[in-house]
């Protein structure tokens, strides 16, 4: 998956609403999932993102070297070339389009046709070639707690209160045990973007799944849900849980901080061009009502 080294000025050469439409257009697919690649698409931007040292400031998502082995291969980004495989056909119809513009707007996308709030975004990301890949071990481990959290965002430059409006994405989606090793559907509508992880981590009694697979929780109540040891950390760890509480009281507080924060995600490490415009995308329901 090479690319014409894009020049410093070919993001001005794409139609940006145009490629949000051919995405949103690819969301949709009965025979995937819960019927939408959006979980994925948000995923694949949060990766290609997630890898930020503020201190090296190596990784982040300009480069969009999560394309290339060795980092494609990393265990936290199995399963994610569903997500590339599906956008590959745009890179292809938008030729000066970059592999980090075209994965953090997919994230855009699915956000917003999912329910969620508006994203601001920016193009300008220079893709960059496999050398650049980062090291292992810059994404979160799911098995483990509050502490490593914190560990992994603060190197992005996270603070907790962003941290805690982050996860709140895990709305979206569910476990695969072919990519995490993880398991399961989480809730029944898992391609609306809302405040739900947060009123179920809250309201329901997790208890661990009795299963020969990594240790995860299911629901008691229902038997059929699941929340990873790292979710239950936005519960127990007293400081994440004042953001679990109002988020969970107020979906409005909620969008706002998630919009700051997955916007910030997506920009972390990239050296914009000054003259790089911001976009605010209608969704296709505010364009063709
Ligand atoms: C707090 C640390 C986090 C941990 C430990 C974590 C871990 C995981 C794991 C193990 C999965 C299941 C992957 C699979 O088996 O397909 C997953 C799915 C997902 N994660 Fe996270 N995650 C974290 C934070 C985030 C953030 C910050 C976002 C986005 C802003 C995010 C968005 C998603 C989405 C959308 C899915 C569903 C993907 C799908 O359905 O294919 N997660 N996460
Ligand atoms: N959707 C989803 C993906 C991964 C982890 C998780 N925990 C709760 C929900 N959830």
């Amino acid at each position: 998956e090479g690319s014409a080294q894009a020049s410093s000025s070919s993001w001005k050469k794409v139609n940006y609403n145009n490629v949000y439409k051919d995405i949103a257009d690819l969301l949709e697919d009965e025979n995937y999932d819960d019927g939408s690649y959006g979980p994925v698409f948000v995923r694949l931007a949060w990766h290609a993102s997630g890898t930020f040292d503020h201190k090296t400031r190596t990784g982040g998502s300009s480069g969009a070297t999560i394309r290339f082995e060795p980092e494609s291969a990393h265990g936290a980004n199995a399963g994610l070339d569903a997500a590339r495989q599906r956008l590959e056909p745009l890179k292809k119809k938008y030729s000066h389009i970059s592999y980090g513009d075209l994965y953090t707007l997919a994230g855009v996308v699915a956000v917003q046709e999912l329910g969620g709030p508006t994203i601001t975004w920016r193009p300008g990301r220079r893709d960059k070639t496999a050398a650049d890949c980062t090291p292992d071990g810059r994404l979160p481990d799911a098995a483990q707690g509050a502490d490593h959290v914190r560990e992994i965002f603060y190197r992005m430059g996270f603070n907790d209160q962003e941290i805690a409006a982050l996860v709140g994405a895990h709305a979206l989606g569910r476990c695969h045990t072919s990519r995490s090793g993880f398991d399961g559907p989480w809730n029944a509508s898992p391609t609306a973007f809302t405040n739900f992880f947060y009123t179920e981590l809250l309201n329901n009694t997790w208890v661990p799944k009795k299963w020969n697979g990594p240790f995860q929780y299911v629901d008691r109540e229902s038997g059929q849900f699941m929340m990873l040891p790292a979710d239950m950390a936005f519960k127990k760890d007293s400081k994440f849980r004042v953001y679990v509480e109002k988020y969970a009281a107020d979906q409005d507080a909620f969008f706002e901080d998630f919009a700051n924060a997955f916007a910030k995600l997506l920009e972390l490490g990239v050296d914009f061009p000054e003259d790089a415009p911001f976009y605010k995308f209608k969704t296709l329901e505010e364009v063709l009502p």
